[in-house]
Formats: structure tokens, C-alpha cells, sequence
């Protein structure tokens, strides 16, 4: 898709296949075009050029939508003077979704005990859940979370992702934007990432990590010198950190105790460093172009 506001691309000629069972991180900086894509996604606004189809269907032609995607945009775009019931109980209606689903639905997010208060009143923490209830309420295939963990304490963090790896579980496709690299690390499969609107990377989060030029293999032999030497040989970058430990690049972690196995060479630890998501997306979106469309 391409979405152009005025002489601005927002979304810049975007390919995209979510897949079910996943949950997909969507990273990018400030005013990439994260936000955009999802509202191009559910219909909220159309595409320049290009098509977003759910499940081989456009949004607006799916009959119920609700039971088909469900998304958190915007925690805050519901009638403050609405309780929250009152709330998941119109979207049902208006849904064909049975009334019931709205009290498993408060239940499933912890919030059945404030589910009298009118949203407006309520924590941004708590709009977040109910928000995240309002998305769950159909059962749907696919859920899309616009930065969820925005305004949760540390428990509703750690709350929101195990939930969305659970629903990945359960064979949905789970597509959520966040600025948290830390968060993401923990929560996503595979990754997302624009920049200005195109796509700097579409790779799962093992890939990007372990592709990071950060990851490295951490060793701890009596014989360093003489592994350095080995190493080196074969071709990887060997930095000697002390008198027994060296830090090496350029092979994974089998590959140098194979190496150290192979030579005959003792070692006492072995252990790959993976460099953080937040250092390998600092790498990817620098701004140099050379980073380019990888997948
Ligand atoms: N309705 C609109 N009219 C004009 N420009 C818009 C509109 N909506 C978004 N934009 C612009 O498109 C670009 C992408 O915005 P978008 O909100 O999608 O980014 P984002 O990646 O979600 O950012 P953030 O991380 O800050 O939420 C921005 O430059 C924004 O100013």
C-alpha cells in the first residue's frame, strides 16, 4: 500500500503478510506510518494505492467485522460518560455477538470490578483493558494493538504480554505496534520494522538479533591464545578480553566449540551474547539506506 497525505507519504509502497499463530511486532520511529498502516488495514482510511485485504477480504466488506479482526487503536475513543459494560455491550449488539461474551470478555482483561465506572473516569491503564476487551469481544482470527502497554504499570505490562503471546497460541494472528524494543524482545515472533513509511525489515526476531553485527560468542578457556589464533584462522574477528576470555564474531556458538572441540582445546564457559533488540534496531533504522529491504 501507499497512503499520501498531500505532497507526504506516509506509507511509502508497503508489503506486508501477517501470519497466523505469530505475534508480529511493528516498530518504527515517530511518525513512520505504524499508526497509518492499521487504519489502512481496518478501513479507517484508504490506501492512495495498494489493497489490504484480512483473511482474502477487504475490511469494509466483511459482515462482522467485530468476529473477524478485533483492534485496539486508541484506548481513550470511547464515550467517557459510557460505563464500560455499557460500552462492549453496544459494540456486541451492534455485532451479533451474544451478551454474555461481554462479561467473559471484562473478566478475561481483570476488569469485571470496575466495569460500572463511566470510561471517562478511568485509568489510562484501565481504558487500555478495555480497550483490549472491546478487541477480544468478537473471538476474532486476527487482533491488532496499537502501542497496548502505553500507560500499564509493570504487572499490566507483563499481563498484556503473556496474553498476546497466548493468543498467538491459539493460531490468531496477533499484529502490535510499540516503541518498547525491550518489550517486543519479549513478546514478538517476528518483526516489522519502517522507517518514513517503507520497510526496513520483515525478519523473525531471531534473525534480527542473531544477524546483529552486537551478537557475539563469549569464551573462557586457559588456552586463549591459542584459540584466538585457531579462530582467526578460520576466519572470525577475536577480541581478547582478559588473559583467559576471548569475544568472538562473525559464527554462531556451535561453530566455535566445534572449533575448540575439534583442536582439542579446554574450555570452561561458552556462551553466546545476543545483542538487545534496542541495539539491533538502533543499527537498522540509523537512517543509512544501505540497510535497505532485508528479509
Ligand atoms: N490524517 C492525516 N493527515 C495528514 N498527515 C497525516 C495524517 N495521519 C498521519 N499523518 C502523517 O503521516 C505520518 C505517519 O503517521 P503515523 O501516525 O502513521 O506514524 P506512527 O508510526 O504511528 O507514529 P507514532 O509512533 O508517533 O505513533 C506522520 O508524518 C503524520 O504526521
Amino acid at each position: 500500500m501507499t497512503k499520501r497525505y498531500g505532497d507526504h507519504l506516509a506509507v511509502d509502497d508497503l508489503t506486508l503478510d501477517l501470519k497466523p499463530g505469530t505475534v508480529t511486532g511493528f516498530l518504527g520511529p515517530n511518525g513512520a506510518g505504524k499508526s497509518t498502516t492499521m487504519r489502512l488495514i481496518l478501513g479507517l482510511d484508504h490506501p492512495t494505492s495498494g489493497t489490504a485485504l484480512v483473511g482474502g477480504v477487504p475490511y469494509r466488506r466483511i459482515a462482522n467485522p467485530l468476529r473477524t479482526v478485533g483492534a485496539l487503536l486508541d484506548a481513550r475513543a470511547v464515550h467517557p460518560g459510557r460505563s464500560g459494560r455499557a460500552h462492549l455491550a453496544a459494540l456486541a449488539r451492534s455485532n451479533g455477538i451474544p451478551r454474555r461474551r461481554v462479561e467473559e470478555v471484562l473478566e478475561t482483561v481483570g476488569m469485571a470490578g470496575a466495569a460500572r465506572k463511566r470510561a471517562g473516569t478511568l485509568s489510562l491503564g484501565m481504558s487500555q483493558r478495555l480497550g483490549i476487551a472491546a478487541a477480544l469481544l468478537g473471538d476474532p482470527e486476527v487482533l491488532m494493538f496499537d502501542e497496548p502497554v502505553n500507560g500499564l504499570d509493570p504487572d499490566g505490562v507483563r499481563w498484556v504480554r503473556g496474553f498476546m503471546r497466548s493468543l498467538a497460541a491459539e493460531g490468531r494472528t496477533v499484529f502490535v505496534s510499540s516503541h518498547l524494543m525491550s518489550e517486543m524482545q519479549l513478546t514478538a515472533d517476528h518483526l516489522v520494522v519502517i522507517g518514513k513509511g517503507r520497510l526496513i525489515l520483515d525478519a523473525p526476531l531471531a534473525d534480527v538479533l542473531a544477524g546483529s553485527s552486537l551478537t557475539a560468542v563469549l569464551v573462557r578457556t586457559p588456552h586463549a591464545g591459542d584459540l584466538a589464533a585457531l579462530l582467526r584462522g578460520a576466519g572470525l574477528t577475536v577480541d581478547r578480553l582478559a588473559e583467559n576470555e576471548l569475544e568472538v564474531t562473525g559464527a554462531a556458538v556451535e561453530r566455535v566449540g566445534d572449533l575448540a572441540y575439534e583442536a582439542g582445546i579446554r574450555l570452561h564457559e561458552l556462551r553466546a551474547k545476543e545483542a538487545s533488540l534496542e541495539q539491533a534496531y538502533q543499527e537498522l533504522t540509523s537512517g543509512s539506506v544501505e540497510y535497505g529491504v532485508s528479509r
